[in-house]
């Protein structure tokens, strides 16, 4: 679909970027939860995360956007660069982080009692972006397109994002965090509420947004793991001890031809 853009659209493609946690450790109060996780999530790539319950994987993402110093009692250490620049250096602010690096969670989260076409802009007014009537019909349109929402949407723009089914609810939250044009889309468990002919629809999107953003899910989903992401790491945290990654490389080596016998249990399904 060719959607005619303003002339100063405010989405314009910002280009494909590499995140990269270097020594990355955190705690809730006195315990430790994860150990020295180094992970490059290479830009354009869709990196899976996965693992038992309770190794880290949410953790992990949430530091990515600096969601984890929200808890109270939470502390980290190490580095996330994005494109080599850190995104918990002092002089930046938070802000930017979010607005770049952008969260869908496992449950679909619209204001559900704004509208739809509201929902997707309600990121611009967070993060101060001013846009003309015209951007603002544009960024709807190619957001929820992009999202593979549009069709089902465009003659109801008016209408409760509350009043979607769970799977459009979730291509509404995408496209709601496309909107404010992220350069990384964290995404935790996406699907996990979801039906099995919403999540091929939601798997169908993250396919086409990779040409655009670089992409990281946690999924206990291993097949979904197959199917969506070139790169996979596993994380794991022995009894009593923080959570860390045993091995990372491509999905195909880590399902296919795993280095560690505990990766190999893991993908085979012989425990978690
Ligand atoms: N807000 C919190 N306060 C205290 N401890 C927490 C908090 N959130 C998570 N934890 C603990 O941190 C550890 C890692 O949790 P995390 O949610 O990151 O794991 P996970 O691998 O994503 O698990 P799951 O797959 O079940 O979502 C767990 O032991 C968990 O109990």
């Amino acid at each position: 679909m060719v959607i005619d853009a303003p002339s100063h659209q405010p989405s314009a493609r910002a280009p494909l970027a590499t995140l990269e946690g270097r020594n990355v450790s955190a705690w809730f109060g006195e315990r430790q939860v994860l150990d020295r996780v180094n992970l490059v999530m290479p830009a354009g790539v869709i990196t899976s995360l996965i693992g038992p319950s309770g190794c880290g994987k949410s953790t992990f993402l949430r530091i990515l956007n600096r969601m984890h110093e929200l808890v109270p009692s939470a502390s980290l250490a190490g580095q996330v660069l994005l494109e080599g620049e850190d995104i918990y250096d002092p002089e930046r602010k938070l802000v930017d982080a979010r607005k770049h690096i952008g969260m869908v969670f496992q449950k679909p989260n619209p204001f559900p009692a704004m509208s739809i076409y509201d929902n997707v802009i309600a990121g611009l007014t967070l993060t101060g972006k001013r846009a003309s009537n015209d951007e603002k019909d544009y960024l709807v349109e190619s957001c929820l397109t992009k999202a593979g929402l549009w069709k089902e949407v465009r003659d109801r723009l008016r209408a409760p994002g509350g009043g979607l089914s769970g799977g459009q609810q979730q291509r509404l939250c995408i496209a709601r965090s496309l909107a404010v044009t992220p350069r990384i889309l964290l995404m935790d468990e996406p699907c996990s509420a979801l039906d099995p002919t919403s999540t091929r629809v939601i798997e169908e999107t993250m396919l086409e947004l990779a040409r655009e953003v670089t992409i990281v899910i946690v999924t206990h989903n291993m097949q979904q793991a197959q199917r969506v992401s070139q790169n996979c790491a596993f994380f794991l945290a022995a009894q009593g001890a923080p959570g860390g990654i045993v091995e990372h490389g491509p999905t195909d080596a880590m399902f296919g031809n795993p280095i560690d016998l505990r990766t190999a249990d893991y993908v085979n399904g012989r425990f978690g």
